[in-house]
């Protein structure tokens, strides 16, 4: 069972410990790049930058369009690491391995997350190419108790039950509305709930269907159990959806999503996400208090 394996505090420790004798680079900001977005890290200056394979501890990346590297640099006055590349429960790593840089990020000091994702939309408003702000998640995985907080709970992280409402913050959403307006891109791009499931199959017609019963707005493949993490131990959290294809929800629809058109989206839109999350980053403001404060 996936959620069986834990990780100890040592561990994660050792990892930030690593990191922290090979750069000089102490970031306040991580960002996580969604399939085919890979490219936000290049927008860092002073770059110090790891493959996973070489850092203790750390997950290797097995899907296309996620390099399998930890990016260290500046950008705007604020110190990033940038994972180009994101670990995927289908691919076989148990839950606390997807989200294991997080504990290391807040260990590193980090203060403010960005999530970014490749979705699929089930809204009739968004088209591919859009940028669905999130607003908040449905973890469909977690609410079967696929959950990466499952097992004793390490209280030097976070509570034994955190609250998850508000787990997008509200500040950040507003200034990166705001961001689009003056970039002149505010017209594809809306708040909305995104999903998670299991993967990797992408949805039948009925699972579809159900999900946009449901309220769902984009759905995706990861993304929730990182929030969830970054939450339990007291990171803000920003996260945004490129709109990569439309769910099919019609039996008349002949159209059929795959991954390779998921990446040529990402590549296609990757100057306007760049953008927008550089001045988002530029523009946030950081309270230097990561000091575990969520711990009980
Ligand atoms: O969520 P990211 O990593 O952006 O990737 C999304 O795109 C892939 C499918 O094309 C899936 O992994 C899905 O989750
Ligand atoms: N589950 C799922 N993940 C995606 N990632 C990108 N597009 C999709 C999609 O349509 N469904």
């Amino acid at each position: 069972m996936h959620s069986k394996e834990q990780i100890s505090h040592d561990e994660y420790q050792k990892t930030a410990d690593w990191l922290m004798s090979q750069t000089q680079h102490r970031p306040q900001v991580a960002i996580i790049c969604g399939s085919g977005l890979g490219m936000l890290a290049d927008t860092l200056k002073c770059q110090d930058s790891f493959a996973y394979s070489d850092i203790p501890g750390f997950p290797q990346s097995t899907v296309q369009g996620h390099a399998g590297r930890l990016v260290f640099g500046e950008l705007k006055g604020k110190t990033c690491v940038c994972m180009q590349g994101r670990f995927h429960m289908y691919e076989g790593h148990s839950l606390c391995k997807t989200t294991f840089p997080i504990r290391v990020f807040k260990l590193l000091g980090v203060e403010t997350l960005i999530v970014t994702n490749a979705a699929g939309s089930l809204a009739d408003g968004l088209q591919p190419g859009d940028i669905m702000i999130i607003k908040d998640h449905i973890n469909f995985p977690g609410l079967v108790g696929l959950n990466p907080l499952s097992g004793p709970n390490d209280d030097k992280f976070g509570p034994r039950f955190p609250a998850m409402s508000g787990c997008y913050d509200k500040g950040l959403r507003c200034l990166a509305m705001e961001i689009a307006k003056q970039q002149g891109v505010a017209g594809f791009m809306q708040e909305g709930v995104y999903a998670m499931v299991g993967g990797p199959n992408f949805e039948t017609i009925a699972e579809a269907r159900l999900l946009h019963r449901l309220g769902v707005d984009a759905v995706g493949m990861s993304t929730a159990p990182e929030v969830v993490v970054a939450t339990h131990c007291g990171l803000r959290v920003f996260g945004l959806s490129l709109i990569t294809n439309k769910v099919v929800k019609s039996y008349e629809d002949s159209e059929c999503v795959n991954h390779e058109g998921v990446l040529e989206v990402g590549r296609l839109r990757s100057h306007t996400v760049q953008q927008l999350v550089t001045e988002l980053i530029s523009r946030m403001e950081i309270n230097n208090n990561n000091n575990t404060s969520n711990a009980v």
